[in-house]
């Protein structure tokens, strides 16, 4: 595979490589033309991708840098909260680092998420990288800088904008990735591609078979897709006053459904069930046709992701959708589909409509 590399830029506020390898090789020569040299540096990873990654990553971090600690956390959505950033904050005074220091997410989601929010506070905010290692984080949660933690298990409650100085994935280590967690990062590439991208969407569907069985060609190159659109939005939207809030197709129910499943549920499996439930409602208002809604239905089941939740109220799922961020002045900021492959922000969805899209994927 030849290097390829995006560049998220936005003139005087920031820009940043996000560079598509195949191993960790050419980490310290990205990490020098960035200029994220000699400076302390703190790994940040978890308990399942440390034993199979951090020592090679460290390896390559010693060209660029002669101090370098770990700090390690247990795997999952359960452990990204404020009590595991503490942990975090005990390690980065006790290791030295200051504010030229720089933080290294290595893992998914979880571990970018609370590396990003500890790097934007602690001494008000220090530099971080991103080596996303599951499909999810390098196709949507590396990119943005979008950081934070849960809250008494309210989604990402508590966080900030900040965004990466560099992010480098090495796309290898989808190898290791477990089948259920491939699917989770499927759901928010579905979701990518019926945000703006149609034909990306039907590509996706149509190559189903070779992308399950780890085509590297086809996923790098729908991995850089989905990068290349995120940076887009991103650059034109950091900070979520407008279009950005199309990234939450999928997740104004699915996050409902996550928190109410007690996280039990995973974070990708949740938008995909999300998706069909804003599907339904899109087609009730006559934006998707039934084939349509189907094409969503089957895109989503063949990647092994639920389009139908067991054990849920649906009252419980709507009251639940009001107490996520997208509710604005007693509003609640839905995304829907027009057609697939274009989704807009829409503030006049009733209750009657959410609670029957809602059924739609609990009864
Ligand atoms: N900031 C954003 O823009 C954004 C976008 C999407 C999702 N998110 C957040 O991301 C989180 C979900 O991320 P995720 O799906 O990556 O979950 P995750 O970070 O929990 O990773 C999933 C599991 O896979 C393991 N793992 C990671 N890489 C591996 C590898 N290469 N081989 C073997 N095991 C590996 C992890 O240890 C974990 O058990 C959620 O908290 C969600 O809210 C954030
Ligand atoms: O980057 C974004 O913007 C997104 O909305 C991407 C989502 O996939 C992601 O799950 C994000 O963390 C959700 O953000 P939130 O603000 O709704 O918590
Ligand atoms: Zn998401």
């Amino acid at each position: 595979m030849t290097e390829t590399k995006l560049l998220v830029k936005r003139e005087g506020d920031f820009h940043y490589p996000i560079c598509f390898e195949e191993n960790f090789s050419n980490l310290a020569q990205a990490m020098r033309a960035e200029g994220l040299v000699d400076r302390k540096i703190c790994i940040v990873t978890d308990s399942n991708v440390g034993p199979l990654y951090e020592s090679a990553v460290e390896e390559v971090l010693r060209k660029v840098s002669s101090d370098i600690s770990v700090f390690t956390f247990e795997a999952g959505e359960k452990n990204k909260n404020l009590d595991t950033v503490s942990s975090l904050y005990q390690t980065l005074i006790q290791n030295g680092l200051d504010r030229k220091s720089l933080l290294v997410a290595l893992g998914g989601g979880v571990v970018g998420d609370l590396t990003g929010f500890g790097a934007a506070t602690y001494l008000r905010g220090i530099d971080f990288i991103q080596i996303p290692t599951t499909l999810l984080a390098q196709v949507d949660s590396s990119v943005g800088g979008k950081t934070g933690v849960d809250f008494q298990q309210y989604k990402n409650m508590v966080g900030a904008f900040h965004q990466p100085k560099l992010v480098y994935m090495n796309l290898s280590t989808l190898t290791t990735l477990p089948a259920e967690q491939f699917a989770c990062g499927m759901g928010e590439i579905l979701k990518t591609g019926l945000i703006c991208d149609g034909e990306f969407f039907r590509f996706v569907c149509r190559e189903q078979e070779s992308i399950k069985a780890l085509d590297m060609k086809l996923i790098a190159a729908m991995v850089r897709r989905c990068c290349e659109i995120k940076a887009g939005v991103v650059e034109r939207d950091p900070k979520e006053q407008g279009e950005r809030a199309l990234l939450n197709l999928g997740h104004t129910v699915g996050h409902a459904v996550e928190k109410l499943k007690n996280f039990t549920l995973l974070h990708g499996q949740c938008v995909g069930a999300g998706l069909v439930a804003a599907a339904y409602l899109s087609m009730k208002r006559g934006l998707l046709n039934e084939q349509e809604y189907q094409e969503i239905c089957r895109g989503c089941a063949d990647y092994d992701l639920p389009i139908h939740v067991d054990g849920l109220i649906p009252q419980d799922v709507l009251a639940a959708t009001k107490k996520d961020k997208k509710m604005e002045q007693g509003h609640i900021k839905f995304i829907l589909m027009d057609g697939i492959g274009k989704s807009f922000i829409d503030k006049t969805v009733t209750d009657a409509e959410m609670l029957s899209c809602i059924q739609e994927i609990t009864l």
